[in-house]
């Protein structure tokens, strides 16, 4: 790792430091107004362009933009499809501002080339609590990759955070860079079997048949946990509290507001779902579990062109109900149309994930911090989502 040029001048831990125990800031503590107050400098045919996430025109330009250069399996088989409804939920939480939706433009065309972006989020790390951001969606056009524009995105976007205060973030990538907080593998649940081999992320077992292969992972036409229902805006307090006992208990975790219950777990159309467990007798919320929408574009299939994907997103079960609640996930996500429920071996997944005949991927997931120097985590001790 030592051969990052950008990475070995930030402030991460680089990859020959001892995992010390020592907690806390790697930059000198800085005030925001000793930042810069200019943007940083693109080549010449490039400019900066903030985004109106608000208006469908410009969501469906950034919609296009990454359906097209955003990322890919090592294989190339495959792309996030992320939706035009998924954008605007994901880039306008509570907090979010438009300085922070950042874009590179060809000036002459006017053409989106470049994009990243930034939301607040109260993370407690460690036990401890940090007003940060999450930075997503960093894409680079096919066409101008490996011209160092990555570099002057990534400071750019820390430039325009560091101008209200903030010094910390979280990121993920599957790429390996210094230096992981933790190190996180994807496990998938095949719905339909069927259109998973045909487009060739699955393979049939030796000695199954197709028929054979439907059957083994066939589910209940509807969910069977007494009192499961779809979560509703009466079940937001609930939910907040539910969250806040169960979350401290994770090293990683985002400090959930209640309106950010709100925006992040009421449902959203084709976006994100979400379901409680209402108990029969006393009518109390018992437990609540989600998942979100995002489909991948089938790079090279004769016959689809689309692969529907669940992911699970946050959730809070009792131990004795989690393999049927997520059972009951697992129905609901077919019952929308996917064809695969991807789920990470964060939080409790890895009690439910064999015995519900997930198969571990070759999707790696590593979490970032920046400027931020703690010991790392295990995947069960990270209770953060990221999109
Ligand atoms: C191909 O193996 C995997 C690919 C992905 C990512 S990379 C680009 C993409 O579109 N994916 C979503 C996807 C595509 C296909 C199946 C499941 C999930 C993940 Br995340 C984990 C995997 O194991």
């Amino acid at each position: 790792m030592s051969e990052h040029r950008f990475w070995n001048t930030q402030p991460v831990p680089q990859y020959d430091e001892d995992d010390t125990e020592e907690i806390g800031p790697i930059d000198p503590v800085q005030s925001a107004d000793e930042i810069q107050k200019t943007p940083y400098p693109l080549l010449g045919q490039f400019e900066w362009s903030e985004c109106t996430v608000e208006d469908p025109k410009e969501i469906d330009e950034i919609y296009q933009f990454l359906n097209n250069n955003y990322v890919e399996d090592d294989d190339a088989m495959f792309r996030f499809d992320y939706g035009r409804d998924f954008l605007q939920w994901a880039l306008m939480p509570p907090g979010w501002r438009k300085e922070w939706h950042v874009g590179v433009r060809v000036k002459q065309s006017r053409k989106l080339v470049g994009f990243i972006t930034a939301i607040p989020a109260r993370l407690s790390i460690h036990g401890s609590s940090k007003d940060t951001v999450e930075i997503d969606f960093l894409c680079i056009h096919k066409k101008l990759r490996s011209k160092r524009l990555a570099p002057v995105l990534i400071k750019e976007i820390t430039r325009r955070v560091n101008l209200v205060g903030i010094f910390q973030a979280v990121y993920t990538a599957g790429v390996l860079l210094p230096r992981p907080l933790s190190r996180c593998r994807y496990h998938h649940r095949s719905l339909n079997p069927k259109k998973l081999i045909k487009v060739g992320f699955s393979r049939l077992a030796p000695r199954m048949t197709m028929m054979r292969t439907i059957k083994v992972y066939k589910l209940p036409e509807k969910p069977e946990t007494p009192g499961f229902r779809r979560m509703e805006e009466k079940d937001v307090d609930s939910v907040l509290e539910l969250m806040r006992k169960k979350y401290k208990d994770y090293k990683l975790a985002v400090e959930f507001s209640k309106e950010e219950v709100a925006h992040w777990i009421l449902p959203h159309e084709n976006v994100v779902y979400s379901y409680v467990v209402e108990d029969p007798e006393t009518k109390q919320v018992m437990d609540f579990c989600s998942f979100y929408l995002l489909p991948s574009s089938i790079i090279q299939n004769t016959e689809y062109d689309t692969l529907s994907a669940a992911y699970l997103f946050y959730y809070v079960v009792d131990a004795t109900r989690m393999e049927m609640v997520m059972r009951d996930i697992l129905i609901e996500a077919r019952n929308v149309g996917c064809d695969v429920f991807n789920a990470l071996d964060v939080m409790e997944n890895t009690s439910f994930l064999k015995d519900l005949k997930f198969h571990i991927g070759d999707g790696e997931l590593n979490y970032y911090l920046y400027n931020w120097k703690c010991p790392r985590m295990e995947p069960q001790e990270n209770g953060l989502v990221m999109l």
